[in-house]
């Protein structure tokens, strides 16, 4: 549906190259909701004005629908343009026009009649919730509601591509979320593929089934988001996986620790869908330990949960090492817990 073929682009600024897109290789499957993440500075921006040429790479292809825009001619890009629409941070209405001309717009640039117009507006600020507000000007409106005149206007001429460039990000938490799940419809009901920019990983969480992660112009990962958040790899994808998962020793466990007895080991086990937890409980105890949960955090991202225990095993030294290398050959990550030095690998 989109694809990213070798994409790179270099400013020039005062003198000297800024490399914001080096040797991009993404696809974006038709009725994905993908997303894009990274810190500022990242290349996110440059990535998404590229795919509908606002910013033109200095190599590489951008396939849409088939078509390598960069290789079309003016009248045919402009055609393939109006497939692609577009959402932004700060909304970019014309102020000085109602709710219902803001729509119209893109319809009156291809000439649709003025019936149809009228038609294709109305049903447009119904469906996203805006049929009272055709008569308005922007600055009557709340955040929210200029981020769905907004929507209405990018799916004016029926695109079959909906980029969203930090759509929500000057909204608060209760907004964004109301505008996540009209993009959510939107991508389920009229089949638009999403491709959306952002800094939040909570953004991608909400209703990306795709996310590629970008540092220094680059894509350092990418893949189903439950993968990623589940088994992050790269350092920033773990840094931002932190920011709505912490990571830390549970309060808890480190109270714990410092009363736990001279024959007792704590462990930090995380867990997937995959992973066989009740079998390791009754193996543990099959080898002669008494076995405690001490604490659980679990997460649901798209049907698939992860998340870790926290297990304490008391017994003798034997069966202590017969359960540590158990739990070493034991597919679920393990790590032993201790008072000094936090997490041992
Ligand atoms: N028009 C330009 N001229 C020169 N350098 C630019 C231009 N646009 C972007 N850059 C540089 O390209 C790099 C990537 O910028 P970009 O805006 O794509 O990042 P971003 O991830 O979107 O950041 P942010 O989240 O802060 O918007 C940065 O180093 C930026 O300074």
């Amino acid at each position: 549906m989109i694809e990213f073929k070798n994409v790179s682009k270099t400013f020039s600024s005062n003198g000297q190259d800024v490399h914001a897109l080096q040797n991009i290789q993404l696809t974006i499957e038709k009725g994905d909701i993908y997303g894009v993440i990274g810190f500022s500075g990242a290349g996110k921006s440059t990535l998404i004005r590229t795919v509908n040429l606002i910013e033109r790479p200095t190599a590489g292809e951008i396939i849409v629908n088939n078509e390598n825009l960069v290789s079309l001619q003016p009248r045919a890009l402009q055609r393939a343009k109006r497939n692609i629409g577009m959402i932004f941070q700060h909304f970019n209405l014309l102020q000085s026009k109602t709710v219902f001309e803001n729509v119209a717009t893109p319809l009156r640039l291809v000439k649709t009649k003025k019936a149809e117009v009228k038609e294709r507006v109305n049903e447009l600020l119904q469906y996203v919730g805006l049929g009272d507000f055709a008569s308005r000007y922007p600055d009557q409106l709340s955040g929210g509601q200029k981020q769905r005149v907004g929507i209405a206007r990018a799916l004016a001429t029926n695109p079959a591509v909906l980029l969203c460039d930090e759509a929500t990000s000057a909204l608060d938490p209760e907004t964004t979320s109301s505008i996540l799940q009209l993009l959510k419809r939107i991508n389920r009901e009229y089949n638009i593929t999403i491709l959306m920019i952002t800094h939040e990983l909570g953004v991608v969480r909400e209703i990306c089934n795709k996310v590629a992660v970008m540092e220094s112009g680059h894509i350092v990962e990418q893949g189903n988001v439950e993968d990623v958040l589940a088994r992050p790899v790269h350092e920033t994808t773990k840094k931002f996986v932190r920011s709505i998962i912490p990571d830390d020793l549970p309060e808890k466990v480190k109270q714990y620790l410092g009363q736990k007895g001279s024959d007792e080991r704590i462990y930090k086990i995380d867990v997937t869908d995959e992973t066989e937890q009740l079998s390791v409980f009754n193996d543990l105890v099959h080898q002669g330990l008494h076995v405690s949960l001490l604490y659980a955090s679990m997460h649901e991202v798209r049907e698939t949960s992860f998340g870790a225990l926290y297990l304490s095993l008391k017994g003798n030294a034997a069966a202590q090492e017969t359960a540590r290398s158990y739990l070493e050959k034991h597919d679920a990550q393990v790590k032993e817990v201790t008072k000094d030095a936090g997490l041992v690998a």
